[in-house]
């Protein structure tokens, strides 16, 4: 047990795919898991471990915004031993040509967060994905059909800005979308040597001001969860 995960040791897989929101969780735990048994409930989080196509697999929330992703994955990586942590998130498109229900893989996160000033001071650290999984994400999405986009996306510490068009110039420099976690989980990850994917879909879009409900953006997303499960069953574990 940790401070913010009540499972017991062992319980939790290898492989662990990690949504903001706990009720996507169960979600993708009662739609894609053989036989998901819930792992974690402590405030709420939910999580739940099964196996896919009989690879064990878990499935675990992390609430909104980098703080809060980072509780989560320091502890499934240095308590429970997980090696390979995939973001199934949400975001809000900052180009043109990327569109909503589109899906993007993270290939690095820019973030306004002061997360690595602490830690680097003036010096500059850039959070990237697993290359590896980031390969295998891509191909699958590929090769199911998805309209997919790789590169840096945003982590930004505020989903309400005070000045609407700030995001432009991040789009100026071809950061893709925005979305509030990846900057926080690629930096523990690098810490620990662990291996970090982010998989988003677009849920909204910020020159189109098109916008998803929150029930699609919980329940129905299912095309990058099975982009994600199917990068993680290329990664073995024990069924
Ligand atoms: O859909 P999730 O995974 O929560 O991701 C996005 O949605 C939330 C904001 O609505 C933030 O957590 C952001 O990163
Ligand atoms: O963080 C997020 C997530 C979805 N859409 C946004 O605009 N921001």
């Amino acid at each position: 047990m940790s401070i913010h995960l009540n499972a017991e040791p062992g319980q939790i897989a290898e492989t662990v795919l990690l949504p903001g929101d706990p009720l996507r969780a169960r979600h993708i735990a009662e739609t894609f898991f053989e036989n998901p048994v819930q792992h974690n409930s402590v405030r709420g989080m939910l999580g739940f471990t099964g196996t896919y196509k009989g690879v064990r697999v878990s499935v675990q929330g992390t609430g909104m915004g980098i703080p809060s992703a980072m509780i989560y994955s320091e502890e499934l990586i240095t308590q429970y031993g997980c090696k390979n942590l995939i973001r199934v998130g949400t975001c809000g498109s900052y180009q043109p040509h990327v569109h909503v229900r589109d899906i993007i893989i993270g290939q690095a996160a820019s973030t306004d967060s002061n997360i690595n000033r602490i830690r680097f001071g003036e010096k500059t650290f850039a959070p990237v994905a697993d290359f590896g999984l980031l390969l295998a994400a891509y191909q699958g999405a590929v090769s199911r059909g998805h309209r997919v986009h790789v590169g840096n996306i945003m982590s930004s510490d505020t989903f309400y800005h005070d000045d609407f068009d700030q995001y432009k110039i991040w789009a100026d420099f071809g950061v893709l979308a925005v979305e509030m976690e990846a900057a926080g989980l690629y930096t523990v990850a690098a810490k620990h040597g662990a291996r970090a994917l982010t998989i988003l879909t677009v849920s909204d879009h910020l020159i189109t001001r098109e916008e998803t409900t929150s029930e699609e953006r919980q329940l129905t997303f299912n095309g990058m969860i099975e982009v994600a499960l199917d990068a993680a069953l290329g990664l073995g574990g024990s069924s």
